[in-house]
C-alpha cells in the first residue's frame, strides 16, 4: 500500500490520543513528538516537517481543543486539515487552452515514467472526448520513439515523428502544424530525459519551451526516489519553471516523503499521480482524499468514482432481478468478478474502505491471483454447469480443476462458497426486502 508505514504509525499514535478522555498539552507535545519522527522516517523534507508540527502545535494546544468533548478527534482534524493545507489544499487540473490546439510538455529524467505518463494522460484526455498527439521529441534514447508508437497504436492515438536525425525544437514547432492538419487539439510532448540533470538537456529543454509556448509544462517524477523528486523538481522549476507534476510509481512508494513535500518545497502542485504500469492507473491528485487514506478514514469518494466508471447499473439492475427471483448463477458472479476488476487492483480498492487500519489491511488476504483463479474455475465449465451447479459430480469436478490449472480442492471451495452465498441471499434478500430497499447490491441506487 502507498503510505503503509507512515499510514500505519500516525494511527498508531492517534488511537493512544483517542483513547484518552481528556487530553493535557503534553499529551498533544508527546503525540507531535511521534508525528515528526513518522513523518522523517516518511522522507518528508526536514523543514517541511518542523513547519508542520508547529503549525499542529499551535492550533492543537489551545484551551478550546483542550477542553473539548472530544479533544482527540479534534487534534486529529488539525493534523488533516494541515495535511490537505501540506499538500495543496485544492486538486487543480490541466489548463485547457481556450483556443486550440492546447500543447502540453513533459519533462523529467530518464525513467521517472515520463513515456508511460505521456501515453496514460493521452488516454485520459481522449476519454474526455478530446483528440490528442502524442509527439515523439526524444531523439537521443534509441528505443523512445518505437516506445511511443507502440504506445499510441495501443491507444489508438496519433504519434508526430520525424525520426531522430531532427532537432527536437524543429520536431516540436511542426507538431502544432500537424495538430492543425489532422484535427487534433491537444499536443502532448515527449521531451528527452538525462539520468541526471545536465545543462545540455535544460538547455533544450528551455529552447522547446521558447518555440512551442506551452499552456502546460509537466515535470514527472518518481515517487519512489523520496527526496530526489523533491530536489529534482526545484531545479526543473528553477531552470525550466513547471506548472505542475505528475507523481509516478506511488503504488510502489510505502513512504510517502516526496508526495508530502513537493508541493511545499516547489509552490508547484501535484496533478497527478501514478499508480501502476497500465495506461489507465493515472488519477487526479487529490490532498484531502490523501490525507484522510493516511489517516485511516478513507476514500470514499474515489472508491464511489471508480465505481461509477466501470459499474454497469443496467447490468446491477439486471442482477437485483435476479436476486429477487432467485435465479443467481455463477455466470452473474463472474460477471460481478469482472466489473470489480475492471475498476483496479484488489488491494488498491480496499485501501479506500474507512476504517481499515494498513495492519487490518495485511490481515486481509485479498489478491488479483485469487479472482483470476475463480475466472479460471468458472471459464472451465460448461454453460449448463454454470447455470446449476448442482450437476457439477466428481469427474467434472476433475475436469474443471484440470482445464483451470487448479487443483479440485479449489473447484470445491469455490462452489461451497457459492452455495453458501447464495443461501445467504436467500435469507437476507428475500424479495420483501430488496423491494423495500431494505437489501441493496454494492453501488445500486
Ligand atoms: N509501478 C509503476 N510503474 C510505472 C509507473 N509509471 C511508469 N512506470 C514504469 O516505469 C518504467 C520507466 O518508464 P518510462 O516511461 O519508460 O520512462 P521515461 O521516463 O520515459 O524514460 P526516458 O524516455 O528514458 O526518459 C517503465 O517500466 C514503466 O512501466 C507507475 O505509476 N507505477
Amino acid at each position: 500500500m502507498a503510505f503503509e508505514s507512515l499510514a500505519s504509525k500516525l494511527q498508531e499514535t492517534f488511537k493512544k490520543l483517542r483513547s484518552k478522555g481528556k487530553l493535557t498539552e503534553k499529551d498533544v507535545k508527546e503525540a507531535m513528538k511521534d508525528v515528526k519522527i513518522a513523518l522523517l522516517e516518511a522522507d518528508v523534507n526536514y523543514k517541511v516537517v518542523k513547519d508542520f508540527i508547529n503549525k499542529v502545535n499551535e492550533k492543537a494546544v489551545g484551551q478550546e481543543v483542550l477542553e473539548s468533548l472530544t479533544p482527540g478527534q479534534q487534534v486529529i482534524k488539525i493534523v488533516h486539515n494541515e495535511l490537505v493545507e501540506l499538500m495543496g489544499k485544492t486538486n487543480t487540473h490541466i489548463n485547457f487552452a481556450s483556443k486550440p490546439p492546447t500543447v502540453i510538455m513533459f519533462v523529467g529524467l530518464q525513467g521517472s515514467g515520463k513515456t508511460t505518463t505521456c501515453g496514460k494522460l493521452a488516454a485520459n484526455i481522449k476519454k474526455q472526448g478530446k483528440r490528442p498527439l502524442l509527439v515523439a521529441a526524444d531523439v537521443y534514447r534509441p528505443a523512445a520513439i518505437k516506445q511511443l508508437q507502440v504506445l499510441g497504436q495501443n491507444l489508438d492515438v496519433p504519434v508526430f515523428t520525424m525520426g531522430n536525425n531532427i532537432n527536437p525544437v524543429d520536431i516540436c514547432k511542426n507538431s502544432i502544424n500537424e495538430a492543425g492538419r489532422i484535427g487534433s487539439d491537444v499536443i502532448i510532448i515527449d521531451t528527452a530525459g538525462r539520468l541526471h540533470i545536465d545543462d545540455e538537456m535544460m538547455n533544450e529543454l528551455k529552447e522547446i519551451k521558447e518555440a512551442v509556448k506551452p499552456h502546460e509544462v509537466l515535470l514527472v517524477v518518481d515517487a519512489m526516489t523520496g527526496q530526489d523528486a523533491v530536489n529534482v523538481a526545484q531545479n526543473f522549476n528553477e531552470q525550466i519553471g513547471i506548472d505542475g507534476l505528475i507523481l509516478t510509481k506511488l503504488d510502489g512508494d510505502t513512504r510517502g516523503g516526496a508526495a508530502l513535500s513537493i508541493r511545499a518545497v516547489t509552490g508547484k502542485p501535484i496533478k497527478f499521480v501514478g499508480t501502476g504500469e497500465k495506461m489507465d492507473a493515472l488519477e487526479p491528485f487529490h490532498p484531502d482524499r490523501l490525507a484522510s487514506r493516511i489517516l485511516g478514514m478513507g476514500d470514499v469518494l474515489s472508491l464511489i468514482e471508480k465505481a461509477q466508471e466501470n459499474y454497469d447499473i443496467k447490468k446491477a439492475e439486471e442482477l437485483q432481478e435476479k436476486l429477487l427471483k432467485q435465479q443467481f448463477t455463477l455466470e452473474d458472479f463472474l460477471d460481478q468478478l469482472q466489473q470489480i476488476k475492471r475498476m483496479g487492483p484488489l488491494s488498491q480498492l480496499v485501501e479506500m474502505i474507512p476504517g481499515l487500519s494498513p495492519k487490518q489491511l495485511a490481515g486481509v488476504n485479498i489478491n488479483d491471483r485469487d479472482v483470476s483463479k475463480i475466472e479460471a474455475i468458472i471459464n472451465s465449465m460448461t454453460k449448463a454447469e454454470r447455470k446449476d451447479p448442482s450437476i457439477i459430480n466428481g469427474s467434472r469436478r476433475k475436469r474443471i480443476a484440470m482445464g483451470s490449472g487448479t487443483s479440485i480442492q479449489d473447484v470445491n471451495r469455490l462452489l461451497k462458497e457459492f452455495s453458501e452465498t447464495k443461501k445467504m441471499m436467500k435469507m437476507f434478500g428475500s424479495a420483501d426486502s430488496i423491494k423495500k430497499g431494505k437489501l441493496k447490491l454494492p453501488f445500486m441506487h
